[in-house]
């Protein structure tokens, strides 16, 4: 017989609903239907990311899975535990780490702020010096331990809060916008840690804005706009599920009235988007699979200040973009 290893995530039509109420007299409810009804599975050893726009419900999803919300209907299980029936086995098994750098202590060192969580979370006292000392391997921060974490950049912090998260070995570990606020190089050295970390078989649940973190760490992507998952796959499949086409970006100094619109009725184009950058407009124009469209639209620009123009290969946050504006 062959045994099927469980999922480590398994999310089935989970549901959770806010019951928010306003006003200290005349009382009055809403209901915010935060997550509505999402399912998806992450096997062992993978990287999942979840993106979506704010407020389409990655947290309230991550906070449900790690035991720190109930699901109003729908079922979670995680390292084979339902986090409703299982909670306290789920939580002793899963890491987390929140975006921002609040909760470690200031005036302690890197290593002092280790060994203090290892303490609180009940890491045996012969293992926590090997344990902590192999963190501080895993998110780089050797060599500068014993410095206080008053001194520390926020890329430094956030690794530094990811080696508090997996103090206690855990299986999973969850990581909610662990790169936001923290600048290109610092963002860099998060994600080698985030890879070592995958490479060393943690099973990893990320959720991000940034589109090229997704593109390069996971192995697979679910979208949420709205509370529901849109789309899922690899990125290289969302990539092709929107959009296969070539995508155009033209730089241009005023775009003249009405040339939007004739450059939107073009055939083989399949959207026209326009962002202002400084004193440019740029136009960002998808075409439709095996179409080339460059020289149609040009015509219709004929006469307008240029910058660059460029053709290139749709990206992550191309079919982003389209996926969740369509949702
Ligand atoms: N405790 C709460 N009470 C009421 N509404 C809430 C609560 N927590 C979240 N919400 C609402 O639920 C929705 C989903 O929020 P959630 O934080 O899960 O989104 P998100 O995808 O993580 O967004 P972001 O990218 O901004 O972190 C939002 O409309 C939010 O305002």
């Amino acid at each position: 017989m062959v045994r099927v290893a469980e999922p480590v995530i398994q999310v089935d039509e989970l549901v959770r609903t806010f019951h928010t109420r306003r006003g200290l007299f005349r009382r009055s409810g809403k209901e915010v239907e935060a997550v509505r009804g999402v399912s998806f599975t992450v096997e062992r050893g993978e990287l999942f990311g979840l993106l979506g726009p704010n407020g389409a419900g990655k947290t309230t999803t991550i906070k449900m899975l790690i035991t720190l919300l109930l699901p109003t209907a729908g079922r979670a299980r995680v390292l084979g535990h339902d986090v409703v029936k299982d909670a306290h086995d789920v939580r002793g098994k899963v890491g987390y780490v929140f975006g921002g750098d609040r909760g470690l202590y200031e005036r302690l060192s890197g290593l002092d702020n280790l060994r203090y969580f290892a303490e609180l979370y009940g890491v045996p006292a012969r293992e926590s010096k090997q344990r902590v000392g192999e963190l501080l391997e895993l998110v780089g921060l050797v060599g500068r331990e014993k410095e206080r974490v008053e001194g520390y950049s926020r890329g430094m912090r956030q690794r530094l809060h990811i080696a508090r998260g997996l103090l206690h070995r855990p299986e999973v570990l969850f990581l909610d916008e662990p790169s936001i606020g923290i600048d290109p190089v610092g963002a860099r050295e998060l994600r080698a840690t985030v890879k070592n970390l995958v490479d060393a078989g943690t099973t990893v649940l990320l959720t991000t804005h940034y589109m090229f973190e997704a593109d390069e760490l996971c192995d697979r992507i679910a979208v949420i706009a709205q509370g529901r998952i849109v789309a899922q796959g690899t990125p290289a499949d969302l990539k092709q599920q929107v959009t296969t086409g070539t995508v155009i970006e033209i730089e241009i100094f005023g775009l003249p009235d009405g040339v939007l619109e004739k450059v939107r009725a073009e055939p083989d184009v399949q959207s026209v988007v326009v962002d202002v950058q400084g004193q440019a407009q740029v136009l960002t124009v998808h075409a439709q699979p095996g179409a080339d469209v460059l020289q149609a639209v040009m015509a219709h620009l004929e006469g307008s200040r240029f910058g660059r123009v460029i053709t290139r290969e749709p990206t992550l946050e191309d079919a982003y973009i389209e996926l969740v504006n369509a949702a």
